[in-house]
């Protein structure tokens, strides 16, 4: 059965500043990606990957183009209705956890669902669900600082799966991680990714990170330059021999 689109971009613009200090940071992007997908983004330092991906789950306004996201163009609901959409749609993974240091993991991984409303006890049972698809079951009582930094990161990979998102942006997901961490981060994703249906758009360096995605977007000076499908994605992945430390 075709899968159907879940994030469709057409002809995406966003300049910085005015005058001598303008930067087209994204020129004139399309993209699209389907219900289930897992989705990267590669390309040089300074290409537009963030922007991009800021621009495509409402982070950021445009200047030009759409965004539709689930059938809703984003960029014509207000702020208040870009926020709601996003909180209860969309889920970001970011490279340094982003986590509150002062709660326990559990505390951080329901502090999202209590700021949309979810009832207290609610919100916990979720939380720990969420903690257990992402193997720290043991470790919801450690606060952040007491977590090594790959556990942190599941704490804040279980922090945007709690609320069944449709769609996960993760920018540069395992930049901060050694290898071990960064193939372990990896396989969290793509297992959610199987058993959930949660869709993935990974923003990153590593090509290793990138092999896990059906479908890999090439950037370059702003513009999407290549769209590569993988079409064997067994037996052509691992953290093996990657060059990270
Ligand atoms: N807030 C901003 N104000 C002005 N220029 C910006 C801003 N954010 C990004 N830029 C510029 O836009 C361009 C694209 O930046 P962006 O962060 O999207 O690149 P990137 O591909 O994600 O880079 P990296 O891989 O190094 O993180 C860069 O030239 C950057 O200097």
């Amino acid at each position: 059965m075709e899968q159907s689109v879940i994030i469709e971009a057409n002809d995406v613009w966003k300049t910085y500043g005015t005058g001598a200090r303008a930067v087209e940071a994204v020129r004139g992007v399309s993209f699209e990606l389907r219900q289930g997908e897992i989705v990267s983004i590669m390309g040089p330092s300074g290409c537009g990957k963030t922007t991009l991906l800021n621009c495509l789950a409402g982070m950021d306004t445009l200047d030009r183009g759409a965004v539709r996201i689930d059938g809703v163009e984003l960029h014509k609901l207000s702020e208040r209705g870009r926020d709601a959409f996003r909180a209860e749609r969309l889920a970001f993974v970011f490279q340094f956890y982003n986590l509150v240091p002062v709660l326990s993991a559990l505390e951080n991984v329901e502090l999202p669902l209590l700021c949309q409303g979810v009832p207290r006890k609610e919100a916990q049972r979720r939380a720990r669900q969420a903690l257990v698809r992402v193997g720290l079951k043991d470790r919801e009582s450690h606060r952040p600082g007491e977590l090594s930094g790959g556990q942190q990161q599941r704490v804040a990979l279980a922090r945007a799966i709690a609320h069944e998102p449709k769609v996960v942006f993760a920018d540069e997901p395992t930049g901060a991680l050694d290898r071990k961490s960064n193939e372990m981060m990896m396989d969290l994703i793509e297992h959610i990714n199987r058993k959930d249906g949660i869709s993935f758009v990974i923003v990153t360096h590593n090509p290793k990170v990138a092999s896990y995605a059906h479908n890999t977007f090439y950037m370059d000076s702003g513009k999407m330059i290549l769209e590569q499908r993988s079409a064997a994605m067994e037996g052509s992945r691992g953290m093996q021999g990657d060059g990270l430390p």
